[in-house]
């Protein structure tokens, strides 16, 4: 493609020609190839303006920069924004996808991937292809492409949306986080339908967000690229979500004032199985199963339902959706013998472990019995109010590891010691996970149920830098068969 075709709608100078053929849009000078265009990107540890000259000399025919770098035979273009810049280049590289399919982008602090898989079931037992982006990976189709990021750099969005274009999906569900709208990794093309799911302190410190207004501002951004914004009008910081807005805003909760409501929620239980039903009004009229336990999982599923309506689904195809959902990692049951319930959920904060807790105290349990640990360099506020809401709501709980990265697990059990100790709650360390785990099942009570937080899909633990293979299922399975 020719280089300024790909710069079109850009603001840019350059030195250099801009009538080029170029091959391909790279933005790790470790991966160029030849006749490409690098673009410099300012990241947490590296800014690879650095590198400009070395993307150079391996090929490179064009760099994009946002600050003054020296470049010998090559073009050079300046622009204010990279991130941004690469967006609009990587949606005109691959043939702007966006207006071939009908794109939903999904922001908020919790719930993104659990109503992503609905929305994407719904779709589906509708006859429309869907593909996904999101935390699990990106899937089109049987594919599961495994991905770093919950919302992947800017070109790889478009190379996925371009992938399921060709491969027949007819719709995409993005998960829009926080980070990846800051760092453009959605910009360059417009949402169909924007989707809001909740707002809770999260992802403040580290390497990312400074304050709790950036991170309000962020998902606010999703709101002023997109045609029809859905909103959960029961979360009281929607009025920041929306704030300056471009798009036509609809809403859904349990309030009167919302457009797709829920009513009548009854928790089902049944051996083996948690899950909750309700009846929508308002803008529907029909009864629905989740096959997903707990309150949240109503909110999920009627954001998922109030972004199917804009589809050509009918009323059984929700139902149906909504019926067989599975999200790996969320709230997941898994057999085993013996007449207790493990499951393993993805909460790796104090909201979501609140909300799986309370969720799962509904059903009655005899006992409660929450593992969890905290991840390291991360956030650690994050930890005591773990170590707290555990101690406050499980009967017992089993502190142990989760991704510890480059910080001593130890240190990390310390600080979910000092949140728990302000509670009254039984609890026990046990540092290794899969130690933890088998310590959980052979203790297990009749009508237990056991929630092994934290790690979700993953099937892995990262200490050190270091991806060790874990899978909780395989554990389980090797603990059931004496193998640990
Ligand atoms: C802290 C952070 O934002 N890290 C992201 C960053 O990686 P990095 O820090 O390793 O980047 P870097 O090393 O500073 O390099 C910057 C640039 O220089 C380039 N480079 C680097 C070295 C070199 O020799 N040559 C070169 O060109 C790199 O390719 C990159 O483009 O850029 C990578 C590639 O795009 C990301 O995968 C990575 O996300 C990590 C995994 C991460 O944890 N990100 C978090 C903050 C994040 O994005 N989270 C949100 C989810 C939040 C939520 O749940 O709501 C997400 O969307 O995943
Ligand atoms: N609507 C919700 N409100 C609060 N908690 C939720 C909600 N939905 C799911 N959870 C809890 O949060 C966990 C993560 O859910 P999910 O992966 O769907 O959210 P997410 O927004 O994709 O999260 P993350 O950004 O952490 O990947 C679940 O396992 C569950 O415990």
């Amino acid at each position: 493609m020719q280089l300024k075709n790909m710069l079109e709608g850009l603001k840019y100078t350059c030195s250099g020609s801009v009538n080029m053929e170029i091959t391909d849009i790279v933005y790790d000078s470790r991966k160029v190839v030849k006749d490409c265009v690098f673009v410099c990107l300012c990241g947490s540890s590296v800014d690879s303006h650095d590198f400009a000259q070395q993307a150079v000399d391996a090929g490179a025919a064009a760099v994009v920069a946002q600050r003054p770098v020296t470049v010998r035979n090559a073009a050079l273009i300046t622009v204010e924004n990279t991130r941004y810049a690469m967006a609009v280049m990587a949606a005109a590289f691959f043939g702007h996808p966006a207006d071939q399919i009908r794109v939903v982008g999904i922001t908020g602090t919790k719930g993104k991937t659990t109503a992503s898989y609905m929305i994407r079931s719904i779709l589906e037992a509708g006859g429309i292809k869907t593909g996904l982006i999101g935390t699990i990976g990106t899937v089109i189709g049987d594919e599961v492409i495994q991905t770093n990021n919950t919302t992947p750099e800017s070109y790889d969005v478009q190379r996925f949306l371009r992938l399921m274009a060709d491969s027949g999906c007819k719709a995409a569900v993005i998960e829009a986080s926080s980070i990846g709208l800051k760092d453009h990794r959605v910009s360059g093309f417009a949402f169909d339908i924007g989707l809001f799911t909740n707002f809770s302190p999260d992802h403040i410190g580290g390497s990312e967000h400074k304050t709790l207004e950036e991170y309000m501002q962020c998902k606010n951004m999703l709101f002023k690229q997109c045609r029809t914004g859905i909103i959960n009008i029961d979360d009281e910081n929607y009025p920041g979500i929306i704030e300056g807005h471009t798009c036509k805003i609809e809403t859904y909760g349990f309030s009167q004032e919302a457009g797709l409501r829920a009513c009548n929620e009854k928790l089902i239980s049944r051996p083996g199985y948690l899950g909750v039903h309700f009846d929508l009004c308002g803008q529907l009229d029909f009864g629905v199963d989740v096959d997903i336990p707990g309150r949240f999982s109503v909110y999920n599923a009627l954001a998922a339902v109030a972004v199917c309506r804009h589809f050509d689904v009918t009323p059984q195809a929700i139902a149906q959706g909504l019926n067989t959902v599975k999200v790996k990692g969320r709230v997941e049951p898994v057999k085993v013998p013996g007449n207790y319930t493990l499951l393993i959920d993805y909460a790796h904060n104090a909201l979501s472990m609140e909300n799986i807790l309370e969720t799962l105290r509904e059903y009655q349990p005899n006992r409660l019995v929450c593992l969890f640990g905290a991840g390291g360099n991360r956030a650690r506020s994050r930890r005591y109010e773990m170590g707290e809401v555990s101690g406050k709501l499980a009967d017992l709980s089993v502190i142990t590891a989760d991704n510890s990265r480059f910080e001593d697990v130890m240190d990390i059990i310390e600080d979910i010691k000092v949140g728990i100790a302000k509670t009254n709650g039984k609890y026990v360390v046990i540092p290794d996970r899969k130690e933890a785990i088998k310590y959980c099942m052979e203790n297990a009570q009749d009508g237990d149920i056991v929630v092994l937080a934290g790690k979700g899909h993953e099937d892995y633990q990262e200490i050190q830098g270091v991806k060790y293979h874990l899978d909780e299922r395989e554990v389980i399975a090797d603990i059931i068969d004496g193998k640990i």
